[in-house]
């Protein structure tokens, strides 16, 4: 009745706080998802209403629609009270010119010019990374190891060795507050909420400690802005770019680095399951990096220039994102009433915008399902909106530069070193936030610089099933 002189989107809001939630959690799941989208745009057409996860929520479609979600200014992130209490103060929370400012702070860090500065950093973490989880063992699972190396690698660049004692608290207790994100806010004992409560509340305090240390230091003129996050916003501040205050600073330090470590991990899982399958793409990728390793010294570190030449390695990259976007897509939330189409958008509901569905869409890409990195060829053939795993506009990922190199670095060190087969081929995935192989994608692998053919493979996957 509230908005009976509204002209809202088709479709059903469906059962009071239910809505839709259980049939499209099911679908994602099940990795059914596009085709659960594909049913409500063939019903109702490229806008629909619904209700998910406790919101009115407009379901939309295609290229203008993604253009609509990322650039409207009336549109704001989308928060889950979860997030907010478990983050704090962060760029997702924040409006106006304090957003302006730690926007342009992050870009800042996260620009090419200073990944170029991180590249050894990733180089080492990502060698320390396979000397102890791949080199002498046959099996593995590749998610958690994934997860475990992004954030690493984060955690390396971030904080330097300051955090480096305390790395392994770091990641458990990043781990609690990444599972309580979606849960019931309730602090109720022993729930993943007040889990991931109580691990927010010792990350910001390790965190606070380093923070203070480093505003010390940094005083005293004994660290520069390059040498970890906190001090690049403590030099920031000190020049007048924004003023955010210590706890602020850490705030975001979080948010970033969940932002950061969990999208990278699902793109390295993804391309390891990928070229599984694919000995031919494997091969183009292990003669570019062979290449690029020619030109080095046995232990000599990769540079920037080195990984600006992993093209192709690259577009099979963009290809995995393609097919499996690390996000399911972007949740914004009206701040007033909107217009969209002719439809009325009112003041507090949700938008939703899902990659899968452009992604997937034959009218722009041919044979959508094929798995084909040459369609990156010419990145000017895709149409604008089509192909957003970073999303797009004022709130696109900042990270897209970090998480390319990162993603990179790893595979040439994974190429050139192994060669690996799925323990399970059948493996489905299912999709949370992100998505994930549903048994953490074991493989067996070996050496590629001492086999001659996959036999020694096969040999080793028949023994793991044995035991
Ligand atoms: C393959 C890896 C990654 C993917 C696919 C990815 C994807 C995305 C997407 C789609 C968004 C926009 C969400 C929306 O519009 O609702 C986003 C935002 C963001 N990402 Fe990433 N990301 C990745 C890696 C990273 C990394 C490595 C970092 C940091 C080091 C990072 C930091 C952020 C931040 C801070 C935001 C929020 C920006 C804002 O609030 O304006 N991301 N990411």
């Amino acid at each position: 009745r509230k908005y009976s002189s509204y002209n809202l989107p088709p479709g059903s809001l469906g059962f009071p706080w239910i809505g839709q939630s259980i049939s499209l959690l099911r679908a994602l799941r099940s990795n059914t998802d596009y085709q659960w989208y594909q049913d409500r745009i063939k019903k109702y057409g490229p806008v629909s209403k619904m209700s998910v996860f406790g919101s009115p929520t407009v379901l939309m479609a295609g290229p203008a629609s993604n253009h609509f979600v990322f650039s409207n200014q009336d549109l704001i992130f989308t928060q889950t009270k979860a997030i907010n209490i478990l983050i704090g103060r962060s760029i997702m929370t924040l409006s106006g010119d304090e957003l302006k400012q730690v926007r342009s702070a992050l870009q800042g860090y996260l620009s090419p010019e200073m990944v170029t500065k991180y590249v050894w950093k990733m180089d080492e973490e990502v060698r320390r990374h396979i000397d102890l989880n791949w080199v002498g063992h046959k099996t593995i699972k590749v998610a958690p190891l994934a997860k475990r190396l992004t954030f690493n690698i984060i955690s390396s660049v971030m904080f330097g060795q300051g955090a480096a004692p305390f790395r392994e608290a770091l990641a458990t207790g990043f781990e609690k507050v990444v599972r309580a994100a979606l849960s019931i806010p309730v602090n109720i004992p022993f729930t993943k909420f007040s889990k991931g409560l109580s691990a927010s509340r010792r990350i910001r305090k390790l965190l606070g400690q380093i923070a203070h240390e480093r505003e010390a230091a940094f005083h005293q003129g004994h660290c520069s802005s390059a040498d970890d996050f906190f001090t690049y916003m403590l030099a920031l501040r000190s020049e007048g770019k924004h003023s955010l205050t210590v706890e602020d600073i850490v705030d975001n330090a979080i948010l970033l680095l969940i932002a950061g470590y969990e999208t990278s991990s699902v793109l390295i899982t993804f391309l390891i399951r990928q070229l599984a399958n694919e000995p031919d793409i494997l091969g183009k990728i292990t003669d570019e990096q062979e290449e690029i390793a020619r030109n080095k010294g046995p232990n000599e570190p990769l540079t920037w220039n080195d990984v600006s030449r992993m093209k192709y390695t690259w577009k099979v990259a963009m290809e995995t994102l393609r097919t499996v976007p690390a996000l399911l897509g972007s949740f914004r939330t009206a701040t007033k009433d909107i217009e969209y189409r002719g439809y009325h958008i009112p003041k507090g509901w949700q938008v939703f915008t899902a990659q899968i569905v452009t992604h997937l869409d034959a009218n722009f890409f041919d044979e959508p399902s094929k798995f084909d990195p040459s369609r990156f060829d010419n990145l000017s053939s895709i149409p604008p909106y089509c192909f957003v795993p970073f999303g797009g506009g004022p709130r696109m990922c900042p990270g897209n530069e970090f998480a390319r190199t990162e993603t990179l670095v790893a595979m040439h060190y994974l190429v050139r070193q192994f060669r690996w087969k799925l323990c399970c081929k059948e493996e489905g995935y299912r999709k949370d936030a992100t998505p994930m192989p549903v048994l953490g994608l074991p493989i067996v692998f070996s050496s590629h610089l001492l086999m001659k053919d996959s036999a020694e493979i096969n040999t080793e996957i028949a023994y793991h099933f044995l035991i």
